[in-house]
């Protein structure tokens, strides 16, 4: 904003003081533009950063710059060219600033300063505007306008990253890098739209920890989370890109598997077991841990998310009643 209001200031000052030179003005007419133009561009930027709410005192300063136009406007005695141009400029980068309600407010700054000088002033007007002051305003018009294009497409682009992170982070797990279940049901929603159109084998593969309370207890939360996030690891390392891994909270986990048949989904759910059975997080404390899974295919037909998360759910359930540490198959 510091450097918007320099150029800004520095730019209007010349079409300004070529109307004010051609009017004849006093010499404070001069001396309150130079001011307006070399040093209130610093008072604002310092008034901003030393305010405990520096947006609310950057909205007031920018309706003062508006105020501060409408003054000029009045000085040049509404010579067309310049006025306008600085009038415009100044509504519309107060638009894109702060909405209709910062730009609602600088018109009202703009206008209520312009009446009071202005018939002050006896309602001058000044039709005429010469070569000088047109050439002083073409800079004003081209290069204003363009450093105000490249300032808002660069706050769009930060909104977008800003929006594409967020979007991110709704759909992570906070405490392990893995999907969410937003983000699992989805991608299920997804598979089974797919399966409709391009009959397939998709699994769905239901993982818990077994006796976890156990883990909580004995050593910690602490070591209980590094367990989680043990887990989520080996999910990741034996899954392929088009699987998603995910966590639906606690020690729950479910991985979506696309085109994978039932006996390729066991041998991922092997492979899983394997791995978390060597794992060493607990291990140094004398813990084995295992896992129960079950597995549920697609089934012809099946379209809603929480059907086939059941059927996967009653599997890890068969699993457990048959005394954990072992892999169900629907
Ligand atoms: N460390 C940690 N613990 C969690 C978290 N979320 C849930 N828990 C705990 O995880 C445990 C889940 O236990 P259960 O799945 O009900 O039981 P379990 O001991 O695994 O028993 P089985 O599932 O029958 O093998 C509870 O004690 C929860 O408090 C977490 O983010 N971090």
């Amino acid at each position: 904003m510091y450097l918007m209001r320099i150029l800004g200031t520095l730019l209007c000052f010349f079409p300004i003081l070529s109307v004010l030179l051609e009017l004849q003005r006093p010499l404070w007419c001069i001396l309150l533009l130079a001011a307006n133009a070399f040093l209130w561009p610093t008072i604002a930027f310092l008034r901003a950063r030393k305010a405990h709410l520096p947006l609310q005192i950057e909205h007031q300063n920018l309706v003062i710059d508006a105020g501060a136009g409408g003054l000029w406007i009045a000085l040049m005695a509404v010579n067309p060219l310049p006025s306008v141009v600085i009038a415009t400029i100044l509504l519309t980068d107060r638009l894109s600033a702060g909405g209709f309600v910062l730009m609602r407010k600088a018109a009202l700054a703009l206008l209520a300063v312009f009446m009071l000088t202005w018939i002050a002033l006896g309602t001058p007007f000044d039709v005429l505007v010469t070569q000088r002051t047109m050439f002083a305003t073409l800079p004003l018009i081209g290069i204003y306008m363009l450093a105000l294009s490249v300032l808002t497409d660069s706050i769009a682009v930060k909104l977008r990253i800003k929006s594409r992170e967020l979007e991110r982070i709704a759909m992570m797990d906070p405490l392990l890098d893995i999907a969410n279940r937003r983000l699992l049901e989805k991608r299920i929603q997804y598979e089974l739209d797919k399966l409709r159109t391009t009959p397939g084998h998709s699994s769905l593969m239901f993982i818990d920890i077994d006796n976890f309370k156990e883990v909580n207890d004995r050593f910690g939360h602490k070591v209980g989370d590094a367990l989680l996030v043990a887990v989520s690891k080996i999910l990741h390392i034996a899954t392929r890109k088009t699987d998603t891994p995910a966590r639906l909270g606690g020690d729950e986990f479910v991985i979506l598997l696309p085109d994978t048949p039932q006996e390729e989904a066991h041998a991922v759910a092997t492979r899983i077991m394997d791995a978390a059975a060597v794992m060493t997080v607990v291990q140094e404390y004398a813990f084995k841990c295992t896992l129960s899974i079950g597995i549920a295919s697609a089934l012809p037909g099946m379209n809603d998310v929480t059907e086939w998360l059941k059927a996967a759910d009653d599997a890890l359930y068969q699993a457990k009643r048959l005394g954990k540490n072992q892999i169900y198959s629907h």
